[in-house]
């Protein structure tokens, strides 16, 4: 039996991906290790908690001491990292934060792993899950490959490329078994309702501004998140070690036009007159070192391994708007608390 650590995995993107490994592979032993900071929640993955094949460890990357003991005791096979902080405008306020999960944390992630396969590196693999931001902004023209510079231009960007950096290091350094990929915005169920998607989801069932960043010219490719945990799963089993992908929808919109689209799906579902919920759009104050556009070719992973979105937007956004409104216990959950602190403060003015 392997033995797996997924990071990360009561997060948005990191449930979608143990609920896959734990029902996909039962002969896998799935360890999920999480330390429940505001954006993870063990509601995520309730559906999956009692499985024979499933465990879940509470606990900081960042303590370097809890990792190795860890790592001690149960002599993971496979790493697939995906705990992080990953809000932007968080980062604006509280780098430091950044640099201690995303990059010490990682770090502590490759030392732990590193320590236990140092004899025989044959057949393990730390799949380090990153974003398409450490490439930068691009312009009207062009698509990020996996051959871009890394320009990354926020506090998150700067501490997912600097730990995207130090996995090839230890490939290189330590001959480390690594994978790594790049991904668009991800949507779907269980985001936390801090971003673009689910935010506004929110703020419309409660008939609260819609605060669009700037002129809402802000160009962003959506990919439905469980297509992303389906491309994590083949590359976390059948990419090349050393090797990078980018993940992305080939689904660009600009904010503005999305927003327009949620506000006429939520009208429809919530039996509101069309436009009722474009009222609520306010432009406000931008984002500082906004990045303009991100666009993703994600061509080598389609011709390489054979992946491509299988949900279409249309299709994503139904299913996306459907579940949030069926869990509004959830939401409800979700929103109290220090998230609601952070947001008031945040839009203060
Ligand atoms: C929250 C919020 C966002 N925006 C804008 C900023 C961006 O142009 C766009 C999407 O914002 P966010 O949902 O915060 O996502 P973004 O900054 O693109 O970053 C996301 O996508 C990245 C991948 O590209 C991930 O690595 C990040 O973890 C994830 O947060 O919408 C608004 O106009 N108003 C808002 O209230």
């Amino acid at each position: 039996m392997k033995k797996i650590l997924i990071t990360g995995g009561a997060g948005f993107i990191g449930s979608h991906v143990v609920r896959r490994f734990v029902n996909n592979y039962p002969e896998y032993q799935i360890y999920n290790l999480d330390a429940l900071t505001y954006a993870g929640n063990l509601e995520n993955i309730v559906d999956i908690e009692s499985a024979p094949n499933y465990t879940f460890v509470k606990g900081d990357i960042v303590d370097a001491g809890f990792i190795d003991a860890l790592f001690t005791e149960h002599q993971f096979d496979g790493v697939l990292h995906l705990a992080a902080e990953s809000h932007v405008d968080r980062s604006i306020t509280d780098p430091l934060s950044f640099v201690k999960t995303n990059v010490i944390g990682t770090v502590n992630l490759l030392n732990a792993a590193k320590m236990i396969w140092k004899d025989n590196m044959q057949g393990k693999r730390f799949y380090h899950i990153s974003t398409d931001e450490v490439y930068g902004s691009l312009g009207a023209e062009g698509l990020f490959t996996e051959t871009t510079a890394y320009d990354p231009n926020s506090p998150y960007s700067a501490s997912k490329a600097s730990s995207d950096h130090f996995v090839r290091a230890y490939g290189e350094t330590y001959d480390f078994p690594y994978v790594l990929t790049n991904c668009s915005n991800n949507y779907g169920p269980f985001h936390f309702p801090e971003k673009l998607i689910p935010l506004f989801i929110n703020n419309i069932i409660q008939n609260k501004p819609l605060p669009v960043y700037g002129d809402g010219k802000y160009t962003r490719d959506w990919l439905f998140v469980e297509d992303h945990a389906v491309a994590i799963d083949l590359v976390f089993h059948n990419g090349v070690n050393h090797d990078t992908y980018n993940i992305g929808g080939f689904n660009e919109w600009q904010n503005i036009d999305l927003v327009k689209l949620l506000c006429k799906i939520m009208d429809e579902k919530l039996g509101r007159t069309t436009g009722t919920s474009e009222k609520l759009i306010a432009y406000v104050k931008d984002r500082p070192g906004h990045d303009l556009r991100y666009a993703i070719d994600a061509s080598k992973i389609n011709k390489e391994l054979g992946w491509k979105p299988s949900v279409t937007f249309e299709q994503g956004l139904e299913k996306t708007v459907n579940w949030y409104l069926a869990n509004e216990t959830w939401l409800k959950n979700i929103t109290s608390g220090e998230y609601a602190t952070y947001y008031e403060k945040q839009y203060a003015n």
